[in-house]
């Protein structure tokens, strides 16, 4: 398949690197010109068979592409879908942001529409759940998705065939393919990914006592490792999600409420035990156990009822009419 990767930092990189290993024709831009020489001497050093390509400019990516892959933070994808829509590109676009509702908003805006009423494009929002602290295409990885969750959103307006299109290539990349609504997304990870990232930098920010940078070990280090991340891009995952993430917040802070009571009741050490208790029942049944694989016919009602369970796919079958699903035990 021939992708256009927009936006070549950690993520995007990741994913030029990770689909030219898996053979396909990956072109990516950057409107960074310096992160563009980078991801060029890079390629020039990757092994032949698994080299991929770099364009002067966004619209030179799409006129091959099958598909363009949005990796850009979310403030910067309202003016992609403009350059998109502006060179009449009628492929097909997913993107890789942290938020789906506000990137939804914005395709149903900008994307444009054919003159019969039809889109121009077909869109499939996704999410890697993948990272780390370090940013830019230095840190890109084509391992970096292997074995995470990808979401790929099922909502009423998405084109089945595009959605398993997608899911197809994602899969290649051996992620597991989460099916769920952007709703249902942008709610789960604004409790765990956008608010850790918050407590992360409060923990960091609260640090300042004499003794502390010479004490911290592994509660500290584990608990603020995503501080480390560029506050741009936190700021642009947390911002862009801010209803969910204000729920997830408030939600934490009662946690936190109950536990200063705790501390303040009589018996402190039982109470503070009994707070503690809920915690470790939750983080010590993860990861769950999995069933065996089954398989499940790609209809949307299926699809997203295994991703409510918890569920996710490995692959969709050549013909595309089932798929390998993992469910919960
Ligand atoms: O591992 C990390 O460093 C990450 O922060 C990855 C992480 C997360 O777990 O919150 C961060 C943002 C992404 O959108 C998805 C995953």
């Amino acid at each position: 398949m021939d992708v256009a990767v927009i936006g070549l930092g950690l993520i995007g990189g990741s994913l030029l690197r990770a689909l030219a290993a898996g053979g396909h024709r990956a072109i990516g831009f950057d409107a960074d010109p310096a992160t563009r020489a980078m991801a060029r001497n890079a390629a020039a050093q990757a092994p032949a068979d698994a080299r991929w390509e770099v364009a002067k400019s966004l619209r030179d990516t799409l006129r091959h592409a099958d598909l363009v892959a949005i990796a850009t933070p979310l403030p910067a994808v309202g003016g992609v879908l403009d350059q998109i829509a502006a060179a009449g590109y009628s492929g097909l676009v997913t993107d890789a942001v942290s938020v789906k509702q506000p990137v939804r908003e914005l395709v149903n805006q900008r994307l444009g529409w054919r003159d019969g009423g039809q889109r121009l494009a077909g869109y499939v929002g996704g999410h890697p759940m993948a990272g780390r602290e370090r940013a830019g295409f230095a840190a890109a990885d084509a391992d970096l998705f292997r074995g995470c969750a990808w979401v790929l959103c099922l909502d009423a307006e998405t084109d089945l065939g595009d959605w398993l299109t997608v899911a197809t290539l994602v899969t290649e990349l051996g992620v597991r393919v989460v099916p769920t609504t952007a709703i249902a997304h942008d709610e789960a990870v604004a409790t765990v990914s956008h608010v850790p990232h918050l407590l992360a930098s409060a923990l960091s920010r609260a640090a300042a006592v004499p003794l502390a940078g010479t004490l911290a070990a592994g509660s500290f280090r584990d608990g603020t490792r995503v501080a480390s991340s560029p506050p741009g891009l936190i700021a642009a995952m947390c911002g862009g999600n801010s209803g969910p993430v204000l729920a997830a917040l408030d939600a934490l802070l009662a946690e936190l409420t109950l536990a200063r009571e705790a501390l303040q009741a009589d018996d402190p050490v039982a109470a503070v035990g009994s707070w503690a208790q809920p915690g470790h029942d939750v983080r010590t049944s993860w990861p769950r156990g999995w069933s065996a694989t089954a398989t499940i016919p790609t209809h949307p009602k299926d699809l997203l009822a295994l991703g409510e369970s918890g569920g996710w796919l490995t692959s969709i079958s050549p013909d595309r009419q089932t798929a390998t699903a993992v469910r919960p035990t």
